[in-house]
């Protein structure tokens, strides 16, 4: 495979070049005919049709997004390089962070909960955390979306694609103990189902073992980088049972990562809460009961690395199935940039579009916590420098950096922690108490 280079680094795609007016051409021929329905798209699903749009790109639409970094005299080579950006939305509010080396932070009145941490890791944390997610998230016991296909190597897709190129991965046998994996979109990715939200009320739900989904029957052998490139999802910490969209405690899994548990915790232990919500609104039924502890008992026990391919999307969801549904969920966004799409209680609030870059975290509680949300599009042309070219004065191995570049090439990651139990409730697997 010929080594990828950064795409589109400077300039929007030349809309007369042939290869633009060929697949302009395709995606004319392909076109359906407008449904009566498209209309009535809800507020949401219409945000998500725009931003998906690849003719023309949405570089007017982007521009509309928030985009904290415009802030930080610090990252204009970053937001210069790329094509996309967003602007400054009114009323946003920084708030002074506890972190003293990282002083930004912002909230939204809008979205009350939502705090925006920009470049919350640096160059070197973010490679840091490329690696884990590669190397040791991605990796039995660990669950991925290609392990209902594949038998996967015991050392890891990664380590596999890099010293045993050329061994032939081998499909799973379909099993008549398995049921459809109705969850699964065609590449791995999510479709919508409706649950109920997770409350203290069913957890017997959570401890009850839940059948695997049945495996593909006519997949062929594949390489491991073949495989790498299918790699749409991987649990960390409480396994997360996409058929039902539930936790499965009956699983054993190992924790969430020290390295990524320690950074959401310094996310969380960072933000001024105080600032965030004032204390009216941490009365009981209030906005987020007990964030003035979170600083201190903020214990992330489950997540998810998400693995994006330049055309990816992640359609609008909602996260219940957390039995706390007001403490932090926070997400890390790693290599190509995104739009991120926030609405509300339902689909028929119009979301804020947020761009969100690499080294960028973002904490949903208390109210927006449960809140619709997706991402419509990543960025093409948005890797930033620093994750391609050796990085100055770090003494790091840029040949051994070599293989993630390649990979963030046409990546997003994204790094989604939650705390699914709140702090003395612990269930299952995770410990062995179960509630009155
Ligand atoms: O990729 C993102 O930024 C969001 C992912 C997400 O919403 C999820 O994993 O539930
Ligand atoms: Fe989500």
């Amino acid at each position: 495979m010929p080594e990828p280079t950064r795409t589109g680094r400077s300039c929007p795609p030349d809309t007369s070049s042939p290869s633009y007016r060929k697949a302009l051409k395709h995606h004319l021929a392909t076109l359906q005919p407008v449904s009566s329905s498209s209309s009535s798209l809800s507020p949401f699903r219409g945000a998500e049709k725009r931003f998906k749009t690849r003719f023309p790109p949405p570089v007017e639409e982007v521009r509309g997004a928030l985009d904290v970094a415009l802030l930080d005299s610090a990252r204009e080579g970053e937001v210069t390089e790329g094509w996309w950006r967003g602007c400054v939305h009114e009323g946003v509010r920084e708030v002074r962070l506890r972190d003293k080396e990282r002083t930004r932070g912002y909230v939204v009145p809008s979205v009350p909960g939502l705090v925006i941490l920009p470049a919350f890791l640096l160059p070197r944390e973010q490679r840091q955390l490329v690696r884990c997610c590669l190397q040791d998230a991605a990796k039995l016991p660990n669950e991925t979306n290609l392990d209902t296909h594949y038998v996967l190597p015991s050392e890891g897709l990664w380590a596999a694609a890099r010293d045993e190129p050329d061994e032939s991965i081998l499909p799973r046998a379909v099993s008549a103990t398995t049921i459809p994996s109705e969850a699964e979109g065609e590449r791995g990715r999510r479709t919508l189902i409706a649950n109920p939200p997770a409350s203290v009320g069913s957890l017997a739900d959570l401890l009850s073992p839940k059948a695997a989904a049945a495996p593909s029957p006519h997949l062929p052998p594949s390489l491991p980088g073949e495989l790498l490139q299918k790699l749409r999802w991987a649990n960390i910490g409480a396994s997360y049972h996409w058929t039902s969209k539930s936790y499965d405690l009956s699983r054993c899994s190992p924790p969430v990562p020290g390295e990524v548990a320690v950074l959401c915790k310094r996310a969380v232990r960072a933000v001024p809460w105080e600032e965030v919500y004032t204390p009216a609104d941490s009365a009981p039924g209030g906005q987020a009961p007990g964030w003035e502890r979170w600083a201190e008992d903020y214990a992330p026990d489950a997540g998810i690395v998400n693995f994006y391919g330049l055309a990816d999307t992640l359609m609008a969801h909602v996260d219940h199935s957390e039995v706390d549904c007001t403490r932090p969920l926070v997400s890390i966004s790693l290599g190509h940039a995104c739009v991120f799409l926030l609405g509300g209680a339902t689909r028929d609030v119009p979301p804020l579009p947020i761009l969100l870059r690499s080294g960028d975290a973002l904490l949903m509680s208390g109210p927006c916590r449960r809140w619709y949300h997706g991402v419509p599009r990543v960025l093409e042309g948005s890797l930033p420098g620093y994750l391609w070219d050796a990085l100055e004065g770090e003494d790091e191995d840029e040949r051994e950096w070599a293989p993630f570049r390649t990979y963030l090439a046409r990546t997003r990651i994204n790094v989604n922690v939650r705390q699914v139990f709140p702090p003395g409730m612990e269930v299952g697997g995770l410990a062995g108490v179960t509630p009155e």
